[in-house]
């Protein structure tokens, strides 16, 4: 057996500073071929920019949504990858939005994101076009933009590994994982003028001391009820979450930059009806009353092995066969697995 494929860096512990940049892709020939070879490229230049500052955990993740995947890749496609599903009313809703491409740097210094972002999206080239790019920060005492402490319960170290990183649900797919990411734009006027009480009961943990409150006086909509999910033997299911506060105090923006990692996108898309919906529905989060949801994308993220391989991925000369209920057929990564680091 192989050893496994290491993962990109998508369970890393917060940092202080993040850029989020989300791109769509001209559909050319040219543009394809560039954006191959950028992902035989990527790790160098993390390398080039990280080398310099080591004790300032400079790390990036590439990730690619369905449609850009089967222009880019061709055949077979990662088993549960498929464009973003909305939810829920038109007043409360998780929109789509476009995105082919999704990079999130993550950094200690915001200087670094930018100086690897400046390199990553030149070396795209001009067939990329970036449709979202938000710079995020760490707010003080890991504290969101609406004030309470945000990440407590996100899995760590080897759980977060197993929450977030594929096995052998998708033998091809190992050392994957899925990631959805929502830009979100708070009302802080609205949510300020709430008693902390009720922000507490809307959160389902306490503001200052960041805990949980207990089950009696916990609502059934509260944000903690509403995301915490289990699976068919009762086990909570785990994603890592790595949001970032971002905003513009002089222009009256204030946001979330939610992006959530997990082996499958379907926990995720759960949590999302749960919120937007309800559970049941119309018992929804009101976290919503003062947040909108202004993009949303769902990526899936190869592993540093296979992100090597699909750099000299031609998907024409790989016919894609199609069946009814996706795509299947060898990624053909076999030949390339012997041109890895570790091996
Ligand atoms: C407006 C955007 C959001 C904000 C400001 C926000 C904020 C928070 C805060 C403050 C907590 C409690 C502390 C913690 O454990 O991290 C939390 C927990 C959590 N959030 Fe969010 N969140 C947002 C959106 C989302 C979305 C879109 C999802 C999933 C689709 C999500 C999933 C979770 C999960 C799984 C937990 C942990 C629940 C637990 O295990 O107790 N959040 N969030």
């Amino acid at each position: 057996m192989p050893p496994p494929s290491p993962p990109q860096p998508v369970a890393e512990p917060a940092t202080a500073a993040a850029i989020f940049i989300v791109g769509t892709l001209a559909d050319d020939a040219a543009t394809h071929a560039q954006v191959r070879a950028w992902c035989g490229d990527l790790a160098a230049l993390v390398r080039a920019v990280g080398h310099r500052a080591p004790q300032d955990h400079l790390s990036c993740v590439a990730g690619f949504g369905a449609e850009a995947w089967d222009r880019l890749f061709g055949a077979p496609r990662p088993r549960e990858l498929h464009p973003f599903i909305e939810y829920g009313p038109p007043e409360r809703r998780a929109v789509a939005t476009p995105g082919d491409v999704l990079l999130h740097l993550r950094a200690d210094r915001m200087d670094l994101c930018f100086e690897l972002a400046t390199h990553l999206v030149a070396a795209l080239g001009p067939g990329f076009t970036a449709v979202d790019e938000v710079h995020g920060f760490r707010n003080f005492d890991m504290r969101s933009m609406i004030g309470f402490v945000d990440g407590t319960e996100n899995p760590q170290g080897q759980e977060a590994v197993a929450a977030t990183v594929i096995g052998a649900e998708d033998p091809d797919f190992a050392g994957g994982s899925y990631v959805i990411v929502q830009k979100y734009l708070h009302d802080m006027q609205g949510w300020n003028a709430l008693p902390v009480e009720v922000q507490e009961r809307i959160i389902g943990r306490t503001k200052l001391s960041d805990i949980e409150l207990d089950d009696a006086t916990k609502p059934s909509w509260a944000h903690n009820a509403l995301t915490v999910i289990e699976d068919e033997n009762g086990e909570e299911i785990d994603i890592v979450r790595g949001n970032m506060p971002f905003g513009r105090p002089g222009m009256g923006e204030f946001g979330t930059y939610f992006i959530g990692y997990a082996r499958s996108p379907r926990p995720i898309e759960q949590m999302l009806e749960n919120m937007f919906v309800g559970k049941p529905a119309g018992n929804y989060d009101r976290l919503l009353d003062f947040s909108t949801a202004v993009t949303g994308g769902l990526f899936f993220v190869p592993s540093q092995d296979l992100l090597q391989a699909l750099s000299e991925r031609d998907p024409q000369s790989e016919p894609a066969p199609p069946t009814a209920d996706g795509y299947t057929g060898s990624l053909c990564i076999g030949s390339l697995k012997g041109q890895t680091h570790h091996e």
